[in-house]
């Protein structure tokens, strides 16, 4: 397991259901209800009854259609949705205990969120913008500048400070977005699609610079999207959700190998599966195999010369210099013939 420890966020449970008297309605609701007959009774259920852990420094992506509960989830972390059944902590802390003034602390001082609409102020540079969260925190002229200046680097817009938001492309725009959330340092960072109105091509260059950006930066990451492809790319977990539940929370190995269900292998019938399956997942411990092994790491794609070329049935598999186990070439084969 990759990541160990104690969970950041720690949803038990959770439920977020909308319409007259939704604690009442919950205290009634059997067990079993499915969205339509919640809807039948007049509610909506954005979550329903949602248990997942975040560890720390992991990037779950929530990936659903649109209307399926990813983002009444996640403002439920960050308490912007008062729940109501189930219990989240963050940090070890109930948030749905914390007084109001512990809430604006703790949001403001450990989550950092970043939306879609770049939410950027049209009349402030670059530089003012990134700092104006700094500002907020009355931090003096020169160190916010100081600091503002240090993220406008790591997100690559050094040389843009003065310029104003309307002189920017749109994905220098999101970049600026992503800055003034990095500048406050926070620990849980929520994203909610902010890529999703860039081009395709940004896109992708922006999903590169963002994990080259986490690799650095190692946070813990809520990332909402509707783009399987995006989730499949960044995420160490993702959690499919439909309907304001969570079909299935596993890796993206996972998913697409075992997926859960039938609407999550729906998701999955048309991916590329050597694209995303590694070598450390096929390695089956105790295995032996023979000559030079193959690295963890490496999807079956880019292993794809060697399956094809190499005559061992059983192919041992290295994680960081240690042979873990042996993968079955056949089986590797069978994924990159897309026969599996
Ligand atoms: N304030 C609200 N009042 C009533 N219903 C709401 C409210 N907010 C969300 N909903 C409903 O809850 C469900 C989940 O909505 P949510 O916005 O979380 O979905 P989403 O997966 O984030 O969608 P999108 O990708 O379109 O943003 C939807 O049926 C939505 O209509």
């Amino acid at each position: 397991m990759r990541f160990m420890g104690s969970p950041v966020i720690s949803a038990r449970n959770v439920w977020k259901i909308f319409g007259k008297d939704p604690v009442g309605y919950l205290k009634t609701l059997q067990p079993g209800r499915s969205f339509d007959d919640i809807r039948a009774d007049g509610y909506i259920a954005g979550v329903r009854d949602v248990s997942l852990d975040v560890a720390r420094g992991e990037m779950l992506v929530i990936m659903g259609l649109s209307g399926s509960g990813k983002s009444t989830l996640v403002r439920c972390f960050s308490r912007l949705h008062e729940i109501t059944g189930g219990s989240i902590e963050v940090d070890g802390q109930i948030i749905g205990d914390l007084s109001e003034k512990d809430l604006i602390e703790l949001r403001r001082n450990k989550m950092g969120m970043v939306f879609q609409s770049f939410g950027l102020l049209p009349h402030r540079t670059v530089l003012d913008n990134v700092a104006f969260p700094l500002e907020m925190r009355g931090q003096d002229r020169h160190t916010r500048r100081k600091r503002a200046l240090e993220v406008i680097e790591l997100v690559g817009l050094a040389g843009r400070e003065d310029y104003f938001p309307r002189e920017l492309s749109g994905g220098q725009q999101q970049r600026v977005g992503i800055a003034r959330s990095l500048a406050i340092e926070p620990d849980i960072w929520f994203l909610d699609e902010p890529f999703s109105a860039l081009d395709p091509l940004i896109r992708r260059e922006m999903q590169d610079e963002f994990l080259r950006l986490q690799a650095m930066l190692g946070k813990t990451i809520v990332f909402i999207t509707h783009d399987f492809d995006e989730a499949l790319r960044l995420a160490d977990r993702i959690a499919i959700m439909k309907d304001g539940a969570v079909e299935q929370c596993d890796t993206p190995d996972q998913i697409v190998m075992n997926p859960t269900t039938g609407y999550v292998a729906k998701f999955t019938e048309e991916i590329d599966k050597a694209r995303v399956v590694h070598a450390g997942v096929l390695a089956r411990a105790g295995v032996v195999g023979e000559g030079q092994p193959v690295e963890a790491g490496a999807t079956v794609q880019q292993l794809a010369r060697l399956l094809v070329n190499d005559s061992r049935d059983l192919i041992p598999v290295a994680d960081k210099g240690q042979v873990i186990g042996a993968l079955d070439r056949q089986g590797a084969l069978d994924i990159l013939l897309k026969a599996s």
